[in-house]
């Protein structure tokens, strides 16, 4: 699976790669409309901190509100991205051994003015998450737009990458040791979000 390799490489080399013609263009399109229409239905709600009881909505910290995408009941655009994630969760297992039984993902929007600090996926005490995976939903976007993805890996604590959420952009890091943040956004940003995982269905 050419489209892969070099993908793989990177993430394996540096913990996080990005890739800007990894997804097809019509299925970015339907999704982005999908996303949209269940945003206008009332699907979303705003984001938390943690887990379970200690859940906490904190728009300081995070200002983005989500839809989670239901394997069971997905149709059009969106099963057919969960087909697109299974194929990447053998590649990924293919090539690095994770384990990986499952995904999670989620439709995210942070309205103008809000982005997520600095922070790492995978929670204390819940090892779960191994790849963080996000594909931009934008129709545009320009660098003054900003709302950048910064990835921190390195221990000076320097970005060593600020990632414009371009159209139909996948970035995807570690889940365990990659701090990231998204920066305050000027416009509306999309996006869909998740996580391969190295639990089987049902977790909390
Ligand atoms: O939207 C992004 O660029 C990253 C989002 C993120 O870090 C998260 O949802 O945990
Ligand atoms: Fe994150």
């Amino acid at each position: 699976m050419a489209p892969y390799e070099q993908l793989l490489e990177r993430l394996a080399d540096q913990g996080w790669a990005v890739a800007d013609d990894l997804m097809d263009a019509r299925l970015c399109e339907q999704l982005r409309s999908e996303c949209r229409q269940a945003w206008a239905q009332g699907l979303f709600r705003q984001a938390g901190i943690g887990r379970g009881a200690q859940a906490a909505t904190h728009t300081g910290i995070r200002g983005d509100a989500i839809c989670w995408l239901e394997p069971e009941q997905a149709h059009g655009a969106t099963a057919r991205f969960l087909e697109f994630a299974e194929a990447l969760r053998g590649e990924l297992n293919r090539n690095f051994f994770l384990g990986l039984n499952n995904a999670e993902f989620h439709f995210a929007r942070y309205p103008a003015g809000q982005g997520y600090k600095t922070h790492v996926d995978q929670h204390r005490g819940q090892p779960h998450r191994k790849i963080s995976f996000v594909l931009y939903l934008n129709s545009e976007w320009a660098a003054d737009d900003e709302g950048e993805l910064c990835l921190y890996p390195a221990q000076d604590g320097g970005a060593a990458a600020r990632i414009l959420p371009l159209p139909g952009r996948v970035a995807l890091f570690r889940s365990d040791t990659i701090p990231h943040e998204v920066r305050p956004c000027k416009r509306t940003r999309w996006s869909l979000t998740g996580w391969f995982r190295s639990d089987p269905r049902p977790y909390p």
